[in-house]
């Protein structure tokens, strides 16, 4: 059995917790010797207050550390968010809201106005570095790739789902989880239009049913569990089959069950939301979150209907490698015959059962909200862009006609679906927020003129495409305007191709997404289907009240004024309450 977080936390703590309470101890021991009997109120005064004095000390002594080591280097510490509540529980607190009930990373937008694009905040027990330079974020990723990691926080957070899988360990761990499955992430990805082909016809035959109802559909709902369903067969081979459960209904339609039922697949789908969730809403506690799971571990329960899906397959799989006497593979280099699923890949490289979960839940984590983000959003933006989506389509019937299954070459040479694609990666980029800790300290480039910035070691480095994907300096006046065209004309190349780190929605450097090419294939392939059989959508946002932003959230720094579903982000972002549409079925479909 693992232990809980809380006894992970406690025993590589135990020194910073224990030692101010055995200060006061040995104080009150002595003082007692010396015929000092202190009184009770000020003992226990002592032992409450110990530990926050010891923070402060610690805190004191650590940023006079930095600020000195920074003069010797001839840098500068970034600057500091104001903040008026002790150890900056305000700051917490503005974070909090940007997350739930502001738009989203709104906070962030508010100090880039004060602060520049790169500062420091304070929250309880440590001093982050926040950025959104390109400049930055390029050294994070590439050029000073060894020196920052996700780091024993990140790892401690996501241990119960992902383990030490290839998205979730650092160092030479990581570099083998990473050789392991990037020989499968390689090969052609034709043959997976097969697996695309069959739950794209699925998602179809529902909204087409649905419409005939007369209701809306919640698409990101749609659009999860055709991600889902293709994931888990690309990595299992075998789905779980969540598009054959019934799609929810809007809250305002008068039908009794709103909700899409129990069946198992919903369950192994709502535990992996639910872990997910969980696992990403410990950062957002007020104090060390691990000491909230001393006795339990909040994730364990999800877990067990996610390991009920998933142990049988490896079971299976690893039965059927000793039957055919597959030996193991050392090189890691194997060839890779098209029916192989990535589970069936990675048997051939080891037996270890808690290697093969971990890395097979790793991908189903990287890949399916990600890609499932993108197809709400795309589809969300051709609802409120028709003059796009007429465009869009138009590409499609003169390239693939309205009934025939695109292949790898058409979307290839499908430019416009591609900057369409991209414009959505850009404004809703799926992984908005991200983290590295530095190892060593470090200096990065500040403005022009300026002496460098003073980066520490061991500081968590929290860095935005999101928000570096709209800044106006990097994109251009219009860089809060929807424009696919941003990625063809002449803008392409005044702002993208000179600076190739502003647009980094698969982050970059030796960590990039290992299934960038397979998420443009899953998104395109999907958005072809759709706009061969269906000509217009229309958002319903009012149909499902939950699903409506806040008031006035929109006018919030950051926000286009414009956004009509309501954004937010656990690991990925997503839309509180879905995004509803209503689509019109084309006319004239050429038989097949
Ligand atoms: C539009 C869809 C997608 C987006 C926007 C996206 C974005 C990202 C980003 C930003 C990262 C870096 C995370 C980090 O290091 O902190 C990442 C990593 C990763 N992605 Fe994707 N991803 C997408 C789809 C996929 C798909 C479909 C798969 C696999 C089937 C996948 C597999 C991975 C893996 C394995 C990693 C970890 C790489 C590593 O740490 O070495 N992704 N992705």
């Amino acid at each position: 059995m693992r232990p809980t977080p809380g006894l992970v936390y406690l025993s590589h703590s135990s020194h910073r917790i224990l030692l101010p309470l055995v200060l006061v101890w040995a104080a009150t021991y002595v003082t007692d010797l010396r015929g000092f009997i202190l009184p009770r109120w000020l003992v226990l005064c002592a032992y409450v207050l110990a530990i926050p004095i010891a923070i402060v000390v610690s805190d004191t002594w650590t940023s006079y550390n930095n600020k000195r080591d920074a003069v010797s280097r001839g840098a500068i510490l970034p600057k500091l968010v104001g903040y008026r509540w002790p150890f900056g529980l305000d700051t917490i607190l503005s974070l909090r809201a940007s997350f739930t009930t502001r738009y989203l990373g709104n906070a962030v937008f508010d100090w880039a106005d004060q602060y520049g694009y790169m500062f420091r905040f304070r929250v309880p027990g440590e001093t982050r570095v926040f950025t959104a330079e390109p400049e930055h974020i390029k050294r994070i990723l590439a050029t000073d790739f060894s020196n920052y990691e996700k780091g024993p926080n990140f790892r401690l957070q996501m241990q119960t789902l992902l383990g030490t899988g290839v998205f979730n360990s650092d160092g030479d761990m990581w570099k083998f989880h990473r050789s392991m499955t990037r020989p499968f992430f390689s090969k052609d990805r034709i043959s997976h239009f097969d697996i695309f082909d069959r739950h794209a016809s699925d998602v179809i035959d529902k909204i087409r049913s649905r419409m005939r109802e007369g209701y809306p559909i919640d698409w990101q709902d749609l659009a999860s569990r055709f991600t889902l369903d293709s994931a888990t067969e690309f990595l299992f081979g075998r789905d779980v089959q969540s598009l054959s459960a019934p799609l929810p209904y809007p809250s305002t339609a008068p039908i009794a069950n709103h909700l899409s039922g129990n069946s198992v697949a919903m369950a192994f789908s709502k535990a992996f939301l639910d872990a997910q969730v969980t696992s990403a809403g410990r950062a957002r506690v007020l104090f060390p979150w691990p000491l909230l799971e001393i006795f339990h571990d909040r994730v364990a329960k999800p877990m067990e209907i996610i390991d009920k899906f998933i142990d049988p397959i490896l079971k299976d799989a690893l039965e059927k490698k000793t039957a055919s006497n597959i030996k193991v593979e050392k090189s890691g280099e194997l060839e890779i015959s098209d029916e192989d699923t990535l589970l069936s890949h990675l048997v051939n490289l080891t037996d270890d059962p808690q290697i093969l979960k971990d890395e097979t839940l790793n991908i189903l984590l990287a890949g399916r909200d990600t890609t499932a983000l993108t197809l709400t959003c795309a589809i969300y933006q051709l609802a409120e862009h028709p003059d796009i989506l007429r465009r869009l389509r138009e590409e499609i019937l003169n390239k693939v006609g309205s009934a025939r299954r695109p292949t790898y070459d058409d979307i290839r040479d499908m430019k416009y679906l591609r900057a369409f694609i991209n414009e959505v990666l850009r404004l809703y980029p799926a992984v908005p927020f991200n983290v590295r800790f530095t190892i060593n300290p470090t200096e990065w480039p500040s403005q022009e003129g300026e002496p460098p910035t003073y980066i520490p070691a061991n500081t968590r480095c929290l860095y935005s495409v999101f928000v570096m994907h709209r800044r106006k300096d990097l994109w251009g006046p219009d860089s809060l305007e929807f424009d696919p065209d941003r990625f063809i004309d002449e803008r392409l190349h005044k702002y993208l191709t000179p600076n190739p780190f502003i647009f980094l929605p698969f982050n970059g450097g030796p960590r990039i997404c290992l299934g960038q090419q397979f998420a443009y294939n899953e998104t395109s392939f999907m958005l072809i289907r759709l706009l061969q059989r269906f000509s217009s959508i229309a958002l319903m946002q009012d149909s499902h009240p939950e699903s409506l932003p806040p008031a006035g959230w929109a006018r919030s720094k950051g926000s286009n004024g414009k956004d009509r579903v309501w954004l937010r982000s656990h690991l990925t972002m997503f839309a509180n309450g879905g995004v509803w549409v209503k689509m019109d079925e084309a006319q004239n479909i050429e038989q097949v």
